[in-house]
């Protein structure tokens, strides 16, 4: 059984986010940040096929990161931080168009960070939703107010319909294995800072160096 094929644990998730901070919140391990992805990802696909169009391009970026950090120059990939400075040193980003570096780590990353920022603000409405809430509008919320932006008309259009697949909330916080609604909401909230702080590094670095436009 591969790695996005076990059973899906939000304890691990949130483990991975946890663990990806170090140097007092000041850099992010790759491997780290690659693993909560992995678990992310199992979840997706334990909702069914509906989502594999998004499960394979997460899986495909994760891949991508995995080769940078098994090649030759490994080591300067263990972080964040260090894979920007060594990309940027080294001229291996394409900033304007996408030419002879049309995978980079830095890119690769972006798309994911973009993704980040619309678990951050689901897993909020989640959160804080009520027991009625519908799961599809919370998620499609999540997604106008961040990846949307990014995203051509039919990704738009593909995305919206699917999320209407996305089981009722009680049935969606079950597939999580934490236990009641409850313990699904207090963990969240555990998770929730971890994941923010996560995506507010990344913001920044990636600011700072004027890496937030990609092609
Ligand atoms: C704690 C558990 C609750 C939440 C569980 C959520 C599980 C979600 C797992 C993965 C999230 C999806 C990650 C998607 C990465 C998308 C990156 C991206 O934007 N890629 C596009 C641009 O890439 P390039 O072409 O420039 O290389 C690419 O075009 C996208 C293609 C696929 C469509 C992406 C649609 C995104 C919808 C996100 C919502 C997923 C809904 C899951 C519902 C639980």
């Amino acid at each position: 059984m591969s790695a996005t094929e076990e059973k899906f644990s939000l304890r691990e998730v949130l483990v991975s986010f946890k663990s990806c901070l170090v140097d007092d919140d000041q850099d992010v391990l790759v491997e780290h940040y690659l693993n909560g992805w992995r678990g992310l990802v199992r979840f997706m696909n334990s909702l069914g096929t509906i989502f594999s169009f998004v499960s394979k391009d997460a899986v495909n970026k994760i891949q991508i990161m995995e080769n940078y950090l098994k090649g030759e120059s490994g080591e300067r990939y263990r972080t964040l931080q260090s894979m920007v400075e060594y990309e940027l040193s080294s001229n291996l980003v394409d900033l304007t168009k996408r030419g002879s570096h049309p995978d980079s780590g830095c890119r690769t990353i972006l798309r994911l960070h973009r993704a980040l920022r619309w678990l951050q603000l689901f897993l909020d409405k989640l959160r804080t939703s009520s027991e009625d809430s519908k799961t599809s509008t919370l998620c499609a919320e999540a997604y106008n107010a961040s990846l949307a932006n990014y995203h051509p008309w039919i990704i738009r259009k593909t995305a919206t319909v699917a999320f209407l697949a996305l089981p009722v909330r009680n049935t969606f916080f079950e597939v999580m294995n934490v236990g009641t609604a409850e313990d699904v909401v207090d963990m969240l909230g555990e998770a929730m800072p971890y994941v923010s702080n996560v995506y507010d590094f990344t913001q920044e670095l990636y600011s700072q160096h004027n890496l937030l436009d990609l092609p």
